[in-house]
């Protein structure tokens, strides 16, 4: 059994720094100066650590677009950031809509081994909003489909959405809406607001997410299903989800936030840099200061990254032709540093819990966000939180380069992650 030996850390951020013993998959020890023979030692500086992060919505692009993301090059990026767990979104080409192409990303991302590569399950055919999907099909794969969404695309026929809540309740599934009324955004650039209307963009309006969130909520509640609502953008979301989540109904809702939903707003497009074109768009100050209160007060569960790697061609047009999206998974870990821990909205203990222990929860993964504790699985992300580092898009391993955070400098830096017991990343570098 390997044994790694992880010296100079605080839990949590908590109390006086102790080593950690790991065996095989699991923890073994944790105490002060633990002197045993090992295979590895790394040396954690006094970094804080966390539980592996869990992502719950990203783009890896395989099948389809390996020239934008492949799942291995977006397996090393998740690693390197922390994360021990992806959730890969449905929308590749062909869609992952039945067992064969879930069945695949789940088998290649378990040769890579660098992060747990869980696919999504489209929620209709093709994504086309039409059909439902073999959902049931792809539970009982190999890959044990539980998340299922058509991201991208939002399923906006509330009867299609009526029984994808109501099927998947009965095998303890739940999906993931793309929260956007397409009727309301037709043509749509970025956020509807004077910064657009200056910039001559055609507006995507607040309510096209608020009004499919609120319904999907009602929806939730009647069939008793589990409701995800994707990368909250607005004020009136958090407000809606306030609502929902305080009335007293079987069914359940979680919600997620982008890393750059947190920190950006629709002031950066005056420069038509469509590296800061995304789905739902940039929006104003106010959306963003309400996002951290909501995901401090536990209104919205978590954040995921919605990294969504674009090849150059696909980014350096004008912007009515770019494709939206930005990357993520390496930079998740010091915009929420640099929003939630500096600001003092979150302590580590937060930072635990919006990153890796409710999405496992949500998505039901029972080797994930697990306590630090003797027995627990090693699932593990070292940060120093104090060293800061600066964002260079050619630099990062994802295949497409268009991080908004370009050039900014962050805080918080992964020194390291173990996958059960396995180091993945290592002072900036993977390991396989
Ligand atoms: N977020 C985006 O702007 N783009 C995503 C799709 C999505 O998450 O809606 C993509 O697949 O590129
Ligand atoms: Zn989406
Ligand atoms: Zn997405």
């Amino acid at each position: 059994m390997s044994r790694v030996l992880i010296k100079d850390v605080r839990p949590y951020g908590e109390g006086e720094p102790v080593d950690v013993l790991v065996e095989g998959t699991t923890i073994a020890e944790i105490g002060a100066d633990i002197s045993a023979d090992a295979d590895e030692i790394v040396q954690g500086g006094g970094a804080v650590v966390l539980p592996g992060f869990v992502d719950l919505h990203t783009h890896l692009r395989e099948p389809g677009r390996e020239d934008a993301e492949t799942i291995e090059t977006g397996s090393a990026a998740a690693a390197l950031g922390g994360y021990t767990a992806v959730f890969a979104m449905a929308n590749t080409d062909p869609v992952a809509d039945n067992a064969v192409i879930v069945e695949h990303v789940w088998r290649r991302g378990r040769e890579i081994g660098l992060v747990d590569v869980h696919p999504v399950g489209a929620v209709t055919v093709g994504l086309a909003g039409e059909k439902l999907a073999e959902l049931g099909t792809m539970r009982h794969s190999a890959a044990e489909v539980r998340v299922f969404s058509d991201d991208g695309k939002c399923v906006h026929d509330p009867l299609i959405m009526r029984r994808a809540l109501e099927y998947t309740r009965s095998f303890g599934g739940l999906v993931a809406q793309h929260a956007e009324e397409p009727r309301l955004t037709v043509g749509a650039q970025a956020h509807e607001g004077p910064n657009a209307a200056r910039l001559g963009l055609a507006g995507w309006p607040a309510p096209a997410e608020e009004s499919i969130v609120a319904r999907d909520c009602l929806l939730a509640a009647h069939t008793g299903g589990t409701l995800h609502v994707c990368h909250v953008s607005t004020e009136g979301t958090a407000e809606l989800l306030r609502f929902f989540k305080g009335r007293e109904t079987d069914s359940t809702v979680s919600a997620e936030v982008t890393p750059h939903h947190l920190l950006l707003t629709d002031e950066r497009l005056q420069t038509y840099d469509p590296v800061n074109k995304v789905n739902p768009p940039l929006r104003t100050d106010a959306d963003a200061l309400a996002l951290r209160q909501a995901l401090a007060d536990g209104t919205v569960d978590c954040v995921a990254t919605d990294h969504a790697p674009h090849a150059a061609q696909d980014k350096d047009c004008e912007w009515s032709a770019a494709k939206p999206g930005m990357l993520g998974l390496q930079t998740a870990l010091g915009i929420v540093t640099q929003t939630m821990v500096r600001s003092g909205l979150l302590d580590w203990r937060g930072v635990a819990r919006v990153l890796s222990e409710r999405p496992a929860e949500i998505a039901g993964l029972t080797g994930q966000g697990r306590p630090i504790a003797v027995g627990e699985p090693a699932n593990l992300a070292l940060v120093d939180p104090d060293a800061e580092w600066t964002v260079r898009s050619a630099e990062l391993a994802s295949l497409g380069q268009n991080s908004p955070f370009e050039g900014m400098r962050l805080p918080g830096r992964v020194v390291a992650t173990l996958l059960r017991g396995a180091v993945t990343a290592h002072e900036g570098k993977v390991r396989r």
